[in-house]
């Protein structure tokens, strides 16, 4: 059953220039009941408006958004509606959400109270509980934020997620602030969690390697669109969108030798001016004609698995296994 599922939206800004764009152009994406679901794609493709869009930050300018069979209204400047309390979101820099004068037993404490998980007696032993679920011992409990590294910030910030014994959590970027080690401490917790608890996860990342590591199924976005999405080994090992295979040949290998050799030419374009067709053309080592004047529709690939691409087109792509696949560090 999925926890949480995102039909077709599009989150739509407007410059200071009064020019209209769509940052999100019709993304589908959902999330099952303990499954731990990622979404990839290098800045400015739109994931961070899509979590938005999920947890009711923006309103999406169309296609709906649905948590536990309920649709997510946008929040207006009352009090969040107790239907998406189970669903929490933490965002990329710890820091800025917590607040610096006030000490982390209060501001898990304070977490706790505002979505009624627990009476006023019984807060204090739930604030050492939720503590210890991410890793802290009780004593944080009278320390303050800049007591903490950026890793230990990040765990008080999914201890105060937690406290309201959510069902699904979205998580902007969470590891991006955060060194190597902290990177895997913090991924591994979050594994760690989502089983313990049963807990859902819609992971946010630019980095595909920190998605495979934890992620059931990843979902793949480029300027404003899901371009591929399957589970995350399958991925992985066998990416069906030039896109994604440009992504995981940019993953620094595990012996420190760095990225391959320039494998994503250029930038993700300006999302007011899309390119004509397929998105992804102008960048594309395998583009064709259709792909400059037609847009890929996102179809079947596989067993759960979806591809927009021509490529993979039964009537006009080749067959996959001419495609080149770069190498990629194995697990
Ligand atoms: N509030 C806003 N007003 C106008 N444009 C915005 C706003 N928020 C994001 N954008 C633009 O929308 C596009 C998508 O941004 P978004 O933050 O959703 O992407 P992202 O993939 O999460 O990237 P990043 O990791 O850099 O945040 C970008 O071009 C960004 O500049």
């Amino acid at each position: 059953m999925s926890v949480l599922e995102i039909d077709d939206v599009e989150v739509t800004y407007e410059r200071r220039d009064r020019t209209r764009f769509r940052a999100v152009a019709g993304a589908s994406l959902t999330v099952g009941r303990g499954e731990i679901v990622g979404l990839v794609g290098e800045s400015g493709c739109g994931k961070s408006s899509l979590a938005r869009a999920a947890v009711g930050l923006v309103a999406p300018t169309a296609g709906s958004v649905r948590f536990e069979s309920r649709e997510v209204r946008p929040l207006t400047r009352r009090a969040r509606p107790s239907e998406l309390t189970r669903l929490q979101l933490v965002f990329k820099n710890p820091y800025s959400s917590l607040n610096p004068r006030r000490r982390i037993g209060d501001q898990v404490g304070d977490a706790i109270a505002v979505a009624g998980t627990e009476s006023r007696s019984g807060r204090t032993a739930r604030v050492a509980e939720l503590l210890e679920l991410v890793g802290l011992p009780p004593s944080a409990q009278s320390r303050y934020p800049h007591e903490f590294s950026g890793g230990q910030r990040q765990r008080i910030a999914i201890a105060r997620a937690l406290a309201a014994d959510p069902s699904l959590i979205v998580l902007d970027e969470p590891l991006a602030s955060l060194d190597a080690s902290a990177q895997a401490q913090v991924a591994n917790l979050l594994l760690d969690l989502s089983r313990r608890l049963s807990l859902s996860l819609l992971l946010i990342s630019h980095d595909l390697a920190v998605v495979h590591h934890v992620a059931d199924v990843v979902s793949v976005m480029y300027l404003g669109k899901i371009v591929e999405s399957g589970p995350t080994r399958e991925v992985w090992e066998d990416p069906r969108h030039p896109y994604t295979q440009a992504l995981i040949g940019a993953v620094p290998h595990p012996d420190g030798s760095g990225t391959m050799p320039e494998v994503l030419p250029g930038e993700v374009p300006d999302p007011a001016r899309p390119p004509s067709g397929c998105r992804f053309h102008p960048r594309c080592p395998h583009v064709m004609d259709i792909c400059r004047s037609r847009e890929p529709p996102l179809e079947p690939v596989g067993d759960d698995r979806l591809a927009a691409c021509w490529l993979r087109h039964p009537e006009v792509g080749r067959e996959m296994s001419t495609l080149p696949v770069p190498a990629h560090p194995r697990p």
